[in-house]
């Protein structure tokens, strides 16, 4: 079994237990009480129109990095990534591998006015009503630990809910997947999920496969402004970046410096 399978076996279990203890009913409830979802793919696009659109990703740790930041305050970081000018958020949820959790995303998009993305692994559509119930403007779609009806199936949901969905593909023929789904929303995982080697090259690689109209966001691995610059130049202007901010004292000062240089 690789990484990527056993993170989604554990949370197959994880969603079973969880199931059990709330109703989709429920959650659909919670679900229409929600604030109404925050245009994730437009505020990302209108602000990769004159600049870099960035996904700023609220993360503690990881599997592949352990402990990435001690002094971890999701609010907090939320809002110094809006004041740095990020255009949209990532939070992680996933609490075995990267001590994530459902409440980071609460506080998170509570305390700003970024849309958020719910960054967990999907693996059944009740998480999805789960992800808007908690408030999450999208959730993401990894190509590579899906199959094609279970995707449809979780993107459909998603959209039913009036979310957006980033679709997560690494190689060729994930892309191509990619293309028989709706969004047009597509991260290229510079990080290889079932190995975790990480190589900037892999977005370059697969830009000319993506499909017509998409807006791509270059994931992982990215760590300045020359970074951002060199994946500009195959025509990405869209990034999710978690990591080498977070790692950082002064979290606005780095993301600043991220998208100005
Ligand atoms: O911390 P980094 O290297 O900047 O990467 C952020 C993000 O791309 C990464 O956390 C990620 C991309 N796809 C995922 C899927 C699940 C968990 C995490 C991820």
């Amino acid at each position: 079994m690789n990484k990527l399978e056993e993170i989604c076996a554990v949370k197959r279990g994880e969603v079973a237990e969880r199931k059990a203890a709330i109703s989709l009913t429920e959650l659909e409830q919670c679900a229409t009480e929600q604030t109404r979802p925050r245009g994730f793919r437009a505020a990302l696009e209108a602000r990769s129109a004159a600049g870099f659109g960035l996904i700023a990703e609220i993360k503690k740790a990881s599997p592949s990095k352990g402990l990435i930041r001690e002094d971890f305050r999701p609010a907090e970081h939320a809002k110094q990534y809006e004041l740095g000018g990020a255009a949209c958020l990532s939070v992680l949820t996933d609490a075995p591998y990267f001590q994530g959790h459902e409440d980071y995303l609460v506080a998170a998009r509570s305390a700003c006015s970024l849309p958020a993305l719910r960054k967990d692994f999907m693996v059944d559509t009740w998480q999805v009503a789960e992800s808007r119930a908690l408030g999450a403007d999208a959730i993401l779609i990894i190509v590579a630990a899906l199959e094609d009806g279970q995707m449809a199936e979780i993107e459909h949901a998603a959209i039913e809910h009036g979310m957006d969905v980033l679709v997560e593909v690494h190689d060729e023929a994930e892309m191509e997947r990619a293309a028989n789904l709706k969004s047009r929303l597509i991260g290229v995982n510079n990080r290889d999920l079932k190995r975790f080697v990480t190589d900037l090259a892999v977005t370059e690689r697969l830009v000319p496969f993506a499909p017509e109209g998409s807006l791509l966001v270059g994931e992982s691995g990215i760590s300045s402004h020359e970074d951002c610059q060199r994946l500009a130049k195959s025509g990405v202007r869209c990034f999710l970046v978690g990591e080498s901010l977070m790692r950082q004292e002064d979290v606005t000062a780095a993301t600043l410096t991220l998208l100005e240089g």
